[in-house]
């Protein structure tokens, strides 16, 4: 039940999860299933229920920037992109990420899933992970007009039906999403087999976290929250920062570290709330290192700089960071093609017009396209890239640090072997650095690399923990296998517009636009506009 501080301050709980995003909230209702275990969830940002910014489902990148909705981090500038920094957002809020982010429903390949019990963690792998998804996801299949439409077929995939997440396909979308997709697949990348089901590679239409009878995002909060907040045994605190996780008072250097309370700020306050069993934190990918480095949990070099002492030695905290990092290709499409992109919504008026359409019109489409493919399904230089990279890892196998080997050594028979070159079709303009031309309409591609052999790191700089953590991701900086990579994925998807159907429907090329032509010039560009893709929606198309 969402909390006040009375509730909250000094009491105790079973369970304290710090972070009510995607994972803490899922956490959260699963373990008050049982009514005799109390849970306490601190959320740092606000509510924001019902939130039409939240609940519309295209919006895309409006939160960004907007300090209500996403933390709106910077990271450390990188020497690999002109050593500028780049805006990392990430959901703050209850939901967490899941509130702003663009609703696909993907699935990773079961090989990728079985590959962390491969690096020694015992069950996690792709059964259980099935298992559990299928616990999660409540799929509504599209109407048989929509299937035949669309020719989609669902005849091999298996979903959950049952479970709290709403997946749907989203209302409204484009014939002109097929004539895309036709065109992945006349580049040579057929149709995925079962990609909700561990089999990724190919091309398919990927469902949303949608909810078709309100035509609103489905998210952490309407799946796990909403329907379970007036359990008296589940209580929710918003505005709540974790500081640090505090040991039981007999903890000394040598004796092992048992969580007994949680410190937190709340409306300028600290107070604190004690575990009796656990506590978890959840507090995403980019925060959570920073609540265990001020409590002592982490690399004692890093807390030995930050004036803290080392209560647990744990390295990793803080390391092997690998950023998702993505850049567009934009084509015009010629005036005459149907296909309702999203640019038109640069126009005042139709933008409104589609915001007043609840339960139709463009607000009501989703991101669907996606290609998955092999380095030599798309580029004639597949062997000698990853002969490069193979080579490279060999010569510098004695500098990893522990564990790093072993990821490399998976990476490569990966990069090999497995489809780790993303595609996604985006219905807009979506790129840079040229800006969209008025009245004009595009599709564009972003390119995604999935399998990156730089390592980041994220560490507390501050004790004071309103002090953002510094984040550097290394963009770049294993040169061979993820520039090269990336160079042969951006030319690829530049060819597309050779190919039919996009041929005849497109122009031109804005982005990375004609001026770019060889990879020294393309690996310019790229350093430039990477991350920023996202950033280019918000404000064009968004109220
Ligand atoms: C812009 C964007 C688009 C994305 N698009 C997709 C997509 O289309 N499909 C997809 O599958 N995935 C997508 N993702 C990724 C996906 O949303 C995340 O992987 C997922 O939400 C991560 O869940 P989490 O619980 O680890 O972290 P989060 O959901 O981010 O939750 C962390 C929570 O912890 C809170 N928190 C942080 N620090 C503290 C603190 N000190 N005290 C208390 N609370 C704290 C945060 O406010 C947040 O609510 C996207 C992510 C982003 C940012």
């Amino acid at each position: 039940m969402s909390a006040t501080i009375d509730d909250v301050k000094d009491k105790s709980f079973d369970y304290i999860i710090c972070g009510g995003g995607t994972a803490g909230l899922t956490l959260g209702a699963r373990l008050s299933e049982d009514p005799n275990t109390t849970v306490l969830v601190l959320e740092a940002g606000a509510a924001n229920i019902g939130d039409m910014a939240i609940l519309r489902p295209a919006s895309y990148g409006s939160h960004f920037g907007k300090s209500e909705y996403s933390w709106n981090h910077e990271t450390t500038k990188q020497k690999s992109t002109g050593d500028v920094s780049h805006f990392w957002q990430r959901g703050k809020g209850l939901g967490g990420s899941s509130s702003i982010n663009f609703l696909c429903w993907i699935k990773p390949p079961a090989k990728e899933i079985d590959d962390f019990e491969r690096l020694g963690n015992p069950g996690w792998n792709w059964k259980n992970y099935e298992k559990y998804i299928h616990r999660t996801e409540r799929f509504t299949p599209p109407s048989e007009e929509v299937q035949k439409t669309l020719t989609m077929n669902f005849d091999n995939w298996s979903l959950g039906t049952d479970g709290p997440l709403k997946i749907a396909y989203p209302f409204s979308i484009d014939e002109g999403e097929l004539k895309v997709q036709q065109t992945l697949i006349n580049a040579g990348l057929s149709l995925a087999r079962r990609p909700m089901n561990g089999e990724t590679a190919g091309t398919y239409f990927a469902p949303c976290t949608y909810d078709l009878t309100t035509h609103t995002r489905a998210y952490a909060v309407t799946a796990f929250y909403l329907p379970n907040k007036d359990r008296p045994n589940f209580k929710v605190l918003v505005l709540a920062h974790v500081n640090r996780i505090v040991p039981s008072t007999n903890n000394d250097e040598n004796s092992e570290f048992v969580a007994e309370s949680v410190e937190f700020e709340h409306y300028g306050h600290v107070y604190t709330a004690h575990a009796k069993k656990e506590v978890i934190v959840s507090a995403g990918a980019l925060k959570t290192p920073q609540i265990l480095e001020l409590s002592g949990i982490g690399n004692p070099m890093v807390l030995r700089k930050l004036g803290i002492p080392t209560k647990v030695d744990l390295p990793g905290v803080g390391s092997n960071v690998q950023e998702h990092t993505l850049v567009a290709v934009s084509f015009e499409l010629k005036d005459d093609v149907k296909f309702e992109t999203l640019d038109i919504l640069a126009d005042p008026e139709t933008l409104r017009k589609h915001l007043d359409l609840h339960g139709s019109g463009l607000f009501t489409t989703g991101i669907i396209g996606f290609s998955f493919a092999t380095l030599s399904q798309i580029s004639p230089k597949a062997d000698a890239i990853i002969k490069a990279a193979e080579d490279k890892v060999m010569k510098n196998a004695n500098d990893y640090p522990p564990g790093l080997l072993e990821q490399y050594k998976i990476l490569l028979d990966r990069l090999r072997n497995d489809a780790g070159c993303e595609f996604i079709s985006f219905p807009g303009m979506c790129s840079r650095p040229n800006p969209p031309k008025k009245g004009k309409r595009y599709i564009s591609f972003y390119v995604a690399l999935n399998y990156t052999f730089s390592r980041g790191t994220i560490h507390a700089v501050s004790k004071d923990p309103a002090v953002n953590p510094e984040m550097d991701p290394h963009y770049f900086e294993e040169e061979v296998a993820d520039m090269l990579v990336w160079i042969e994925m951006v030319k690829f998807a530049r060819n597309l517009r050779n190919i039919s159907p996009l041929k005849e429907m497109t122009t031109e090329e804005l982005n990375p636009g004609p001026d770019v032509q060889t990879d020294e010039e393309i690996a310019a560009t790229v350093y430039a506009i990477a991350e920023q893709a996202a950033d280019i929606i918000r404000g064009k198309y968004q109220p």
